[in-house]
C-alpha cells in the first residue's frame, strides 16, 4: 500500500508531477506541456511533419511565436531601423533568412499561432519575450525548440530546451516522452561584492561544476544571494544552467516573481480570482525540507569575483585578477589536451594576466543579458566616457523591441551612442552570428553572450564571456577589464534595482489596435512556394538493429553542436543535404572548400564511417540544432559512442533513429577506439546491446532505455505512438482547466478561444513510414 505521508520533495519534483500525463514502469513519462515558444530556425522542419501527416497545432492558445535569430540580418547598414519595413520579404536581403522567418509566417498563419513578426514593437529574442508578456509563469512546463529555454526556469518554471522532432511532437500532442531527470542544489549563500553580477554566479558555477557537472540533472539555485536578485538577474543565471551541462535550472518563486509578473499581458488579471489563486499556488512551490538532492555545490558568494572566459568552453572561467591558466594547472590529461588546445585557438599565452589582452570588438546583447537592467547597468559604466580607439566595433542589441523603446524612454541609446556604441534592432545577432555580425579571423570580442565555443561568433573568432558592466569597461579600456577600477561600485541585479517600465506597453498590448497587429500577417505572405517546399517527411526512420562499418575514432572532450554544425548551415528549412557540412571548420581549411587532409573524415577508411567514437565526455553539448543529427545521418553516421554527451543531442539522435551509446567504462572505450584507430570494421548489435570487433568478438555491453530500444528497433513514431494516449491527454487538460485556470490562455489568447483543438486519435500505431505495426500499442 502506497505511503499516506508523501516523502519531502524538490521543486522540481512538484512541477514535474503535476505535469504527468502518464508513467511507465520502466521510467517513461508522458509529459504535458504548458507554454511552448516557437522561432523560424527550428520550427520549418516540425511544421512540415505536421503537414505531411495532416496533424494540426493541438493548443494554438499555449503556443507563440517569434522571429529572432536572424532577424537582424534584415539590413543592408547593420544599424539601420526597420521604419522602412513594409513586408518581411522585401526587407531581408539575405535569401535564405528570408526564406526561413517568411515560413515562419506561413506556418503561424496556417496554424492560427501568436506570432510577434518583425513589424511588431514586441518581437525580441524567445526567452527575452515570454517571461516579458507573462507567458512564462511559475509552475508551468514551457519549452522551445532552443537550449536556452532553460532562462524561463528562473520563474520557477521547468523549462528546457528541445529539438525539432520534440518540437513537432508538442506542435502536435502539447506533451513531451521524457524520463525523470537528477536533483541537484546549487546554493549560493551570502551577499555579492561590488561589481559582481549574476552573470559571474553563473560563469563561477561552471567554472566549479564544468559543463558537464549538471548532465541529466535539474539545477535549483538557492541561498541567501540567489534570493536577493531581481528576476532578470535570476534569469542570466537559469539561462546559462545548459552551459553547466544540466537539462534546466530553477529558481523557487517568490515575493519578487510575482511582482514582476503583475500587470504583464499575459499573467492573470491582476486581484481577479484567478490571479490571488495563482499566487497561493506559486508560493508554495519551493523544496520542502528534507528534500533529496543528488548533487550538492555550496558557494560563497565573497568568493565570486568579477569573472571572465579564457577558452573555448564556458568552463575556461577566472577572475579578471587573475592569469590564462596553462596546461600544468589541470591533473587531468584531457583537460590539459583541451587547454593546449583553447590556448592555441585563442591567441594567448599561459601566465599572462587577463587585464592585459587586449580586445577588438565588444557586444552586449543575447538571452543572457539583453534585458533593461543589464543595460542599464552597462550605461552606468560608459556614461560620459569614450570607447578605446583600438575597439574596432562595439555593439548593444537589445533583447526586444520593448527593452529598446525602454532603454530609448530613459535615454540610454543615447549614452551608448555618444561613447561610440552602435544601438540596433532586437535580436540574437552576434551571440551566434547567424546574421552579417561576426568576428574575423582572429578577432578578439568581450561578450556578454553565453558561449565561447570555436568559431561561434566567427570563424576563428575569439570570444570572452563576461558581464554587461565588464564588457561595457573592456570598451572603454581597450582590454579585458576590471569594471570595479572603473566605475561606482554597484551591482545591477541586486533586489529593488529598477524594473522596466512595462506598463505603458502593457496598456498599449491590450488595446484593439495592438491586438490586430499580433495576428494580422503583411498581406502578401499568404503562400511562398519557396518557403512551402521543405524536403523530407516528419522522419523516415528505418528500423536500427545491428549496425556494421568503420568508427571514426576522435579524442576531443566538450565537442559541441557548434562544432558539428556551425551556424551558417542552420538557415535551411530542410533536413537533409547537410552532410557536406558535418564539422565544417574542421574538415575544411580556413576560408575555402580544401579539404583539410588530418580530419579524420577526410582520410580513408573513415569517410565511410557509419559509427564515430570520441573518448572524450560530452559530446553534442550546447545548442539544441537537430541538423547536428541531421548532418551525422547525411554523412553516413548512424551511432555515436562516447562517455558521456549532451541531454539534448542525445534525445535527438533517437529520434532520428540513431544510436548514442553512452559507455563510461574507459577500459571497454579504448577498446573500441583502438579497433577504430586500426581502420577495422565494429559491429553494433543493439538488438544484444553489445558492441563487437570485426571477427565478433565482444569488445564492449552497453546500457540503452529500453522504450528507445523499442522505438529504433521497430522504426516506431512517437507521435503516432503519443496520439493513441488522447484520451490521458484529455483528462490531465480537465485537471488542469479545475486546478489551474489561468494556464488555459488570457489576454490576447483568448482571441483563439481556450482549450484543445479536436485532434484524432490514431489507435494503431504506425511506422514512421506508415507501416502498420500489428496491436496498439501504448507509447
Ligand atoms: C538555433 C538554436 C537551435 C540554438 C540553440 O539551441 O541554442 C541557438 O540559439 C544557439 O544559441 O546556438
Ligand atoms: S544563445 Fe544566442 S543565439 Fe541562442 S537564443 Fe540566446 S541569443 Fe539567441
Amino acid at each position: 500500500m502506497p505511503s499516506a505521508v508523501k516523502s519531502p520533495q524538490t521543486l522540481y519534483d512538484k512541477v514535474f508531477e503535476d505535469h504527468i500525463v502518464e508513467e511507465k514502469e520502466d521510467g517513461t513519462v508522458l509529459l504535458y506541456i504548458d507554454r511552448h515558444l516557437v522561432h523560424e530556425v527550428t520550427s520549418p522542419q516540425a511544421f512540415e511533419g505536421l503537414r505531411n501527416a495532416g496533424r494540426k497545432v493541438r493548443r494554438p492558445d499555449c503556443t507563440l511565436a517569434t522571429v529572432d535569430h536572424t532577424s537582424d540580418t534584415c539590413q543592408n547598414i547593420p544599424t539601420a531601423s526597420r521604419k522602412n519595413l513594409t513586408t518581411t520579404e522585401k526587407f531581408i536581403d539575405e535569401a535564405d533568412s528570408r526564406t526561413q522567418c517568411m515560413t515562419l509566417e506561413d506556418n503561424v498563419k496556417a496554424f492560427d499561432l501568436t506570432y510577434f513578426g518583425l513589424d511588431d514593437k514586441r518581437q525580441g529574442i524567445v526567452h527575452i519575450i515570454g517571461p516579458e508578456q507573462g507567458f512564462t509563469l511559475p509552475g508551468t512546463t514551457v519549452v522551445c525548440g532552443d537550449s536556452h529555454t532553460s532562462t524561463h526556469g528562473a520563474f520557477g518554471a521547468l523549462a528546457f530546451g528541445i529539438g525539432t522532432s520534440e518540437v513537432e511532437h508538442v506542435l502536435a500532442t502539447q506533451t513531451l516522452i521524457t524520463r525523470r531527470s537528477k536533483n541537484m542544489r546549487v546554493q549560493v549563500n551570502g551577499a555579492l561584492a561590488a561589481g559582481v553580477s549574476s552573470k559571474d554566479i553563473i560563469l563561477h558555477v561552471i567554472g566549479i561544476i564544468g559543463t558537464a557537472g549538471g548532465t541529466g540533472a535539474v539545477i535549483e539555485f538557492c541561498g541567501s544571494a540567489i534570493r536577493e536578485l531581481s528576476m532578470e538577474a535570476r534569469m542570466s543565471i537559469c539561462n546559462m544552467s545548459i552551459e553547466g551541462g544540466a537539462r534546466a535550472g530553477m529558481v523557487a518563486p517568490d515575493q519578487i516573481t510575482i511582482d514582476y509578473l503583475k500587470g504583464r499581458p499575459l499573467a492573470p488579471k491582476v486581484d481577479s480570482p484567478e490571479w490571488k489563486k495563482a499566487c497561493n499556488y506559486w508560493l508554495g512551490l519551493r523544496s520542502d525540507d528534507g528534500a533529496k538532492y543528488d548533487i550538492e555545490v555550496n558557494i560563497d558568494a565573497k568568493d565570486i569575483a568579477p569573472t571572465v572566459s579564457w577558452g573555448t568552453s564556458p568552463q575556461d572561467v577566472v577572475p579578471i585578477t587573475g592569469v590564462v591558466p596553462g596546461p600544468d594547472d589541470f591533473e587531468d590529461e584531457v583537460k590539459k589536451q583541451a587547454c593546449e588546445r583553447a590556448l592555441k585557438y585563442m591567441g594567448l599565452t599561459a601566465g599572462t594576466p587577463m587585464q592585459e589582452v587586449q580586445v577588438d570588438k565588444v557586444f552586449i546583447g543575447s538571452c543572457t543579458n539583453a534585458r533593461i537592467e543589464d543595460l542599464r547597468a552597462a550605461a552606468r559604466v560608459v556614461e560620459g566616457k569614450k570607447i578605446a580607439s583600438n575597439i574596432k566595433r562595439a555593439m548593444i542589441v537589445p533583447g526586444s523591441g520593448l527593452v529598446k523603446r525602454q532603454a530609448e524612454a530613459e535615454g540610454l541609446n543615447k549614452i551608448f551612442s555618444d561613447a561610440g556604441f552602435e544601438w540596433r534592432e532586437a535580436g540574437c545577432s552576434m551571440c551566434l552570428g547567424m546574421n552579417p555580425d561576426i568576428l574575423s579571423p582572429g578577432e578578439r570580442c568581450a561578450s556578454t553572450s553565453n558561449r565561447n565555443f570555436e568559431g561561434r561568433q566567427g570563424a576563428g573568432g575569439r570570444t570572452h564571456l563576461m558581464s554587461p558592466v565588464m564588457a561595457a569597461a573592456a570598451a572603454i579600456v581597450g582590454n579585458l577589464a576590471d569594471v570595479r577600477k572603473l566605475a561606482p561600485p554597484t551591482h545591477a541585479s541586486a533586489k529593488g534595482s529598477p524594473k522596466i517600465e512595462l506598463d505603458a506597453h502593457v496598456q498599449d498590448v491590450d488595446g484593439d489596435d495592438e491586438l490586430e497587429s499580433i495576428m494580422d500577417l503583411p498581406a502578401d505572405s499568404q503562400s511562398h512556394p519557396s518557403s512551402t517546399n521543405t524536403a523530407g517527411a516528419t522522419a523516415g526512420m528505418p528500423k536500427f538493429e545491428t549496425l556494421r562499418g568503420y568508427a571514426a575514432p576522435m579524442d576531443i572532450a566538450n565537442i559541441d553542436t557548434d562544432a558539428i554544425i556551425p551556424k551558417q548551415f542552420l538557415k535551411t528549412i530542410k533536413r537533409s543535404g547537410l552532410g557536406s557540412a558535418l564539422f565544417h571548420a574542421w574538415r575544411y581549411e580556413a576560408g575555402s572548400n580544401d579539404e583539410n587532409p588530418d580530419f579524420v573524415l577526410n582520410k580513408e577508411p573513415w569517410r565511410q564511417s557509419k559509427t564515430l567514437i570520441c573518448t572524450g565526455p560530452n559530446f553534442g553539448c550546447g545548442s539544441s540544432r537537430e541538423h547536428a543529427p541531421w548532418a551525422l545521418l547525411d554523412f553516413g553516421i548512424k551511432c555515436i559512442i562516447a562517455p558521456s554527451f549532451g541531454d539534448i543531442f542525445f534525445n535527438n539522435t533517437f529520434k532520428n533513429g540513431m544510436l548514442p551509446i553512452q559507455i563510461t567504462d574507459t577500459a571497454a572505450l579504448q577498446r573500441i577506439a583502438a579497433e577504430a584507430k586500426a581502420g577495422k570494421e565494429i559491429e553494433v548489435d543493439l538488438v544484444n546491446q553489445v558492441v563487437r570487433d570485426a571477427e565478433g568478438s565482444e569488445l564492449a555491453k552497453f546500457d540503452v532505455e529500453q522504450f528507445r530500444k523499442h522505438c529504433l528497433v521497430n522504426g516506431l513514431d512517437d507521435i503516432g505512438l503519443t496520439m493513441s494516449s488522447v484520451d490521458k491527454i484529455e483528462t490531465h487538460e480537465k485537471k488542469r482547466t479545475s486546478v489551474w485556470p489561468w494556464l488555459d490562455g488570457s489576454g490576447y489568447l483568448a482571441r483563439h478561444g481556450k482549450g484543445p483543438v479536436k485532434i484524432e486519435a490514431k489507435p494503431v500505431p504506425k511506422t514512421n513510414r506508415g507501416e502498420v505495426i500489428g496491436e496498439p500499442l501504448e507509447w
